[in-house]
């Protein structure tokens, strides 16, 4: 035969074994299974189930040795150094019994976790742990977070600087983990600014798979990029605040849950805090976290609460005992912000040339004005209340945080005629779940793309609650947005804490600041001119109130006539008479 024949045959021999063994595998797995075939998808299946939970064990524990690695990588440490002593020190027995027992001892709590994920992948799966270990974990990797895959990241995100030499650089990434986040160092690199950082903050996450992310500035050219692997706050009630502990906690309060887990310290003191969302969204949990969280510097006498509820007092009333006046009306509204301008001018004539910053003191208390429906007052009441408590909120918004004068707002629609020209006033923003992109703009401008507060879902469960409410992204006056919950404040907490915390009585109140000008003096007047002697002899001057010796203007002319007319100090007397009956620790009487 020749060699030519010879490799035909062979060519046909193999080819003829390939095609026997191709059909076996064929009939084995796909095709009837002979008992070759029920055996091979016996082994099969049993390979499947020892590998997929040798890998439930094997994920689970390392990912819980990737999340304390200091302590995994100390225990093996301890574990190598005890076989190699075991070693040279020529032991009889077995010198890896040791070690092993070591090791396991250390990385107990990982194995117990991977012994968990193995017995019951479902439920291992379905748990909270899985996000903090198992994904911080696959998302850790240092194949993902590493230098290679942040560089990788970085370029497709934007961040390269294309260099002399055609190479492209890319921002230094450090990779650290906080409960629920990770959080990436990005350094920027010569020829870019933070802004480029900023602006590719979003690609970035996407490219991680984040819920969500935040910039927090470290110092100039570094900013870390947290990016959050957890998408839902849970809820959290609130507890009853603790016994008064001084002057330096007046004006921050523990009001909820930041999404790395931390607390949410909100700052009151100093701050104009503007508060909107959606029905239902849950702005009663802020005004109580702020309200009832004050309430022991109230009783301290370190804090002075104010109230505005045009929506019959609903919210306020809840717990009357801890506020001075409050104002169930327009009119009254009017009284209270009044009021509150004229203690502004007072400290502030105290103030002028002595000291920049109020500190709160029983004699000179931080005043915190609660309003709890801003467009009740700014849209839907008459034109001269409007434009008279317009007028006064703004001096309040303008000149009061430095005098210890601040105000919380609520509103549910951002809209320009339910915060009439006060929207650009408030430094600090809460955007509670929202309707539209277009009301996040307007709440949070600039800040808004890194706040998405209408994408947080409404989730209405079948009682009418939202399961999201008191969620909201608070916007400090730097503009950093930050992810919360807020503490839900039940009814019968806030009862407890009025009965504990009451306000004292208070009997300096001063009669409000007159009205501004000619105009809103003839609309306060119920459209009728006024007497000269009525109007303040120079009203700019009254305005900005000298205001110390200014007294209150006196009309001739019975305010009793039209009831819209009365006299403010009247009309404080009458929203606190018609409040405070069954409250007798608060005011009952105001100056005139
Ligand atoms: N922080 C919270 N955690 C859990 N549930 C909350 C929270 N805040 C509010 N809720 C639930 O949502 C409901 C509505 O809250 P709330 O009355 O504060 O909303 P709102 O924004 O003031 O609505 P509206 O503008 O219609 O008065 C509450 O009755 C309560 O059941």
């Amino acid at each position: 035969m020749n060699p030519l024949d010879k490799a035909r045959e062979f060519r046909a021999t193999v080819n003829t074994t390939v095609a026997r063994a191709r059909a076996r595998t064929h009939a084995a797995t796909l095709g009837r299974p002979g008992v070759l075939g029920v055996v091979l998808r016996a082994l099969v299946a049993v390979l499947g189930f020892v590998l997929g939970r040798s890998w439930m064990l094997v994920q689970a524990t390392f990912a819980w040795a990737g999340r304390h690695l200091p302590l995994s990588v100390f225990g093996l440490v301890v574990a190598g150094l005890l076989w190699l002593g075991l070693e040279a020190s020529g032991w009889p027995g077995s010198t890896l019994t040791g070690p092993v027992i070591v090791w396991a001892l250390f990385w107990s709590p990982g194995l117990a976790l991977g012994l968990w994920a193995a017995m019951f992948p479902g439920s291992y799966r379905r748990s909270r742990l899985r996000v903090w270990y198992v994904r911080r974990w696959l998302t850790g990797t240092p194949a993902r977070w590493g230098r290679k895959g942040s560089e990788a990241v970085g370029t497709a995100a934007g961040l390269g600087v294309r260099q002399p030499d055609g190479g492209v650089l890319v921002p230094g990434i450090k990779v650290r983990f906080a409960p629920g986040a990770a959080v990436l160092r990005l350094n920027v690199v010569v020829g870019q600014t933070v802004d480029d950082i900023v602006r590719n903050a979003p690609r970035i996450a996407t490219a991680y798979g984040a819920h969500g992310h935040e910039l927090r500035p470290v110092k100039p050219g570094v900013v870390d990029l947290v990016l959050f692997l957890i998408a839902r706050l849970a809820p959290r009630t609130a507890v009853m605040p603790a016994e008064f502990s001084g002057a330096a906690s007046v004006g921050v309060v523990p009001a909820g849950t930041r999404r790395d887990g931390r607390r949410l310290d909100l700052v009151v003191r100093g701050r104009h805090t503007l508060v909107v969302g959606a029905t239902g969204a849950g702005k009663g949990s802020v005004l109580w976290s702020v309200a009832g969280n004050l309430a022991p510097a109230v009783h301290a006498g370190y804090v002075r609460l104010w109230g505005v509820d045009l929506k019959q007092g609903i919210e306020v009333e809840t717990g009357r005992a801890l506020f001075g006046q409050v104002a169930y009306t327009a009119e009254q509204a009017v009284t209270v912000l009044g009021t509150l301008v004229r203690i502004m001018n007072e400290r502030g004539a105290e103030m002028r040339g002595v000291s920049r910053n109020h500190d709160a003191t029983p004699d000179a208390p931080l005043h915190v004005l609660v309003i709890d429906e801003l467009a009740d007052l700014m849209a839907y009441s008459e034109f001269e209340h409007k434009r008279e408590a317009e007028r006064l909120l703004s001096k309040l918004l303008t000149q009061g945080r430095a005098l210890g004068v601040v105000v919380l707002g609520c509103v549910q629609n951002p809209r320009q005629e339910a915060l009439g020209g006060t929207r650009g006033l408030w430094p600090q923003k809460i955007a509670l779940r929202l309707d539209s992109e277009t009301e996040t703009d307007m709440v949070l401008g600039t800040a808004a793309p890194l706040a998405p507060a209408h994408d947080i879902p409404a989730d209405i469960q079948p009682g009418g609650v939202s399961a999201t409410a008191g969620t909201a992204y608070l916007v400090t006056e730097d503009g950093t947005p930050t992810l919360c919950r807020f503490d839900y404040w039940p009814d019968h907490l806030i009862h407890a804490v009025a009965a504990r915390y009451p306000a004292p009585a208070y009997t300096d109140t001063p009669a409000p600041a007159p009205v501004a000008d000619a105009a809103s003096a003839w609309l306060a007047a119920g459209g009728h001119t006024p007497a000269l002697d009525e109007t303040p002899a120079n009203p700019r001057q009254d305005e900005d109130n000298e205001p110390s010796t200014a007294p209150a203007p006196r009309r001739k002319r019975s305010s009793r006539k039209n009831p819209r007319n009365r006299r403010p100090a009247d009309a404080t007397a009458q929203a606190v008479d018609g409040s405070t009956g069954n409250t007798p620790t608060t005011e009952q009487e105001t100056s005139s």
